[in-house]
């Protein structure tokens, strides 16, 4: 069964006419994004999008899914994958390197729904923090995130030699600080580094997490 698109089709089910929608980024969003052009094209569900990386602007077009911005219209409700969830709905994003753009879309409408499979649930926040730096700071942005503990690595490419440049023409420094006890604390001070553009923490809230479980689906 596949689960990400189970808990995906579900959420896009809940989306109505008139709303301004928040596209989230990645492999879950992407059905979510097919699910909701589908009903576009079947139903006539009359929604505008606004996405949050060149991902999910990329396959709403192919959708056929009208397109605004934050510039033009406030969103009603934006729907986004996870790499982790902890027990206290704080979440780790940022896998797909697209994390700043889908804070600023994500936190920025009424209704956050975050959408996963099981796999995601985590007692503490743990894999490595994505943190997209203007490049020119890349160096000494390594050496604080070093002090402050963390093992890091410029994330390379896999489509051409050298770094990944993200969405914003950025780098992303992954930053493995191991199991983080307190993610509001450590999103700050990452944030607070000179170069530093986003990370990859959400620890401000999200309105409902959806889970997909081999034995149904389950909200948090
Ligand atoms: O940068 C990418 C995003 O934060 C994704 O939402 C996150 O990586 C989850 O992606 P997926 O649904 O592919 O696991």
């Amino acid at each position: 069964m596949n689960l990400k698109k189970m808990v995906a089709y579900k959420v896009a089910e809940e989306i109505k006419d008139g709303q301004v929608v928040g596209l989230g980024t990645g492999s879950t969003a992407r059905y979510f994004i097919e699910r909701v052009g589908m009903r576009i094209q079947k139903e006539e569900l009359d929604i505008l999008a606004v996405p949050t990386s060149y991902q999910s602007l990329f396959l709403a077009r192919d959708w056929e899914i009208p397109i605004t911005s934050i510039t033009q219209h406030d969103i009603d409700v934006a729907v986004d994958g996870a790499d982790e969830v902890d027990k206290d709905l704080n979440l780790l994003k940022g896998g797909g390197a697209a994390h700043t753009k889908e804070k600023i879309i994500d936190y920025s409408a009424s209704e956050f729904i975050v959408i996963i499979d099981d796999s995601k649930l985590t007692d503490k926040l743990e894999r490595p923090v994505p943190v997209e730096v203007i490049p020119t700071s890349s160096r000494l942005v390594c050496e604080e995130l070093n002090s402050m503990g963390a093992k890091v690595k410029i994330r390379m490419s896999d489509a051409k030699d050298g770094p990944l440049i993200t969405d914003n023409g950025n780098f992303i420094i992954d930053a493995d600080f191991g199991s983080i006890d307190d993610p509001s604390k450590l999103e700050y001070e990452i944030n607070n580094i000179p170069g530093v553009l986003e990370n990859g923490i959400f620890s401000r809230g999200v309105d409902r997490v959806i889970v997909g479980t081999k034995d149904g689906i389950m909200e948090l």
